[in-house]
Order: C-alpha cells, then structure tokens, then sequence
C-alpha cells in the first residue's frame, strides 16, 4: 500500500531524512519509534504530503503520491499531526463532521455517533473542545481524522502522529485496541509513539529510527532488546518476555548524552 525508496529530505540546508525505506501493507499497524528529534514527524508530514518528497521516492497503492489528487487521496489517507490547538468555539460533534464535508447529515450523523462510542467521547459530544482537557481533545482529534476515511473505499492509511501521548493509561488502551481492530479490517496504520510497550504490544513491526535513518524495522521481540535501545536511545532497560507473547521494557537508567 504504502512504499518508500530512498527517501531523502533537507530542511532549511539541512539533511532530515536519510536514505529511508519503508513498506507498509494493508492490514498492518507500524509503530514508528526513536528518541526526541530523530525524524518521526518529518517522515509522517512527507507520507503526509506535507513537505515535498523527491518525484518517485513514494507511492501509494502504486501510484506515486504526487500524482494522487488532492479530492481522491483525502478519502484513502488521513493524518493526524503532533500538535493540533483548536480554539474556535466548535462543539465535538461539529469538529468530527469537518472530516465528512460532503456528507448527507444523516449519514454523517451515523459516522459521528459510531465515533464517539468507539474513543469513549460520547458524552462529550455537545461540549465546546476548546473547553475540554488535553486528554479529550486528542480522542475528538482522532475521531475527525478516522471520519475521514470511515465507510470510505481502501485503500486506507492512517498517519497518526503521537496520537495517545496525552491519553491516561486506560484510554491509551481503547484507543490502540481500535487501532488494531482498524488494520483487522484492513487498514494500514503508521503510528509515532514513544511508549514503547504500548508499541510492543500493539503493533505488528516496529520502525526504529535514528538521526533521520531507519536503524531497525522488524518484530517488536526483534527491535526492543537491551542492545538496541541503549544504542539508539542510551537507554538501559531489562526486557522481559510476557505469556502474552510481546516483551515488555522496565527502563532503568539513562546515559547522559546517548
Ligand atoms: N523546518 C526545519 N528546519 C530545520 N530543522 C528542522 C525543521 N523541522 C524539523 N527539523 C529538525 O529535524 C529533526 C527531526 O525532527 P522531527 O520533528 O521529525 O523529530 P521527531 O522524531 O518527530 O521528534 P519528537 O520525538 O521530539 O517529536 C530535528 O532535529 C528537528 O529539529
């Protein structure tokens, strides 16, 4: 679904992204790893058609992204940024139907309602967002961007881009769990997050990256061993398997300057 070659980006004369490439197929959720400035959200805004990509180094569903038009790509991919500060005085339920603008409003209605039962919001649905708490807001965010291209054709990707770090544990897991149900359905989720055992849980392949390169792409049992992390992160941690079948990572130091 998703296929980048060689990816290379520069921002304001500097190299940001380095030689990337990446696979992403339908059905698959990727968790997008690595420590505070490795390039995460420079890759997720460039899948995004944000920052411009050379010609050819991505295509989506075969075709090169540059070549998708604006109207048809926004129905088979939907992106959820880092930051999202909403301040007009829109209620939940209007902010979730600007992912649907041409929609009959009782079938947007439909997507809303299904929406909000799903990210647990339902009881906010009346409430103005700029009134609600960090936590809330990022669930109503989610629910606009997953509007976008519910009920809609695939292919269809999710970028989502730290899209639980303000989630308190419990929510973390609902909203992972929809995720997951979401590539059940065949879905391609590409998901930055740096809760690493949310990740290890949840997803199927880990991208590990570093210093604008992809040091790692594989199993979460793979990716999060000791060695990896303290190269990529200076992390000292203790990995540990779970009956459940995913290792779980206790951190218990740090270097200084990893
Ligand atoms: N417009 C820009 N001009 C110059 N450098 C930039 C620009 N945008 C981002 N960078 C740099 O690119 C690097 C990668 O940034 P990016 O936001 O992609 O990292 P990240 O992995 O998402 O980090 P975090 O985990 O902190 O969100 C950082 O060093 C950042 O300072």
């Amino acid at each position: 679904m998703l296929k980048v070659d060689q990816l290379n980006i520069r921002l304001s004369g500097r190299p940001i992204l380095a030689d990337v490439n990446l696979r992403l197929h339908p059905g698959e959720l990727v968790a997008l790893l690595g420590p505070n400035g490795a390039g995460k959200s420079t890759l997720v805004r460039t899948l995004a058609g944000e920052l411009h990509a050379p010609a050819n180094s991505i295509h989506f569903a075969d075709q090169p992204l540059g070549q998708w038009r604006r109207s048809t790509i926004a129905r088979h991919r939907a992106v959820m940024p880092q930051k999202v500060d909403l301040q007009f005085p829109m209620t939940v339920e209007e902010v979730i139907a600007l992912g649907r603008p041409r929609e009959k409003p009782e079938q947007r209605g439909r997507v809303i309602d299904a929406l909000l039962e799903r990210l647990d919001i339902e009881h906010l649905k009346t409430r103005l967002v700029p009134t609600l708490s960090g936590g809330e807001q990022q669930r109503v965010q989610l629910a606009r961007v997953l509007a976008q291209v519910w009920d809609q054709p695939d292919p269809r990707l999710l970028l989502l881009d730290e899209c639980t770090s303000a989630l308190d544990p419990a929510h973390q897991q609902v909203v992972f769990g929809q995720l997951r149900q979401l590539a059940s359905a065949g879905y391609g989720l590409l998901v930055a997050v740096h809760d690493l055992n949310l990740a290890a849980q949840y997803a199927d392949r880990l991208v590990l990256m570093k210093g604008g390169r992809i040091v790692a792409d594989d199993s979460p049992t793979s990716v999060l061993t000791p060695d990896i992390l303290k190269a990529v992160y200076g992390l000292s941690a203790r990995v540990t398997m779970l009956p459940e079948g995913y290792p779980l990572v206790i951190p218990t130091s740090a270097d200084q300057c990893p």
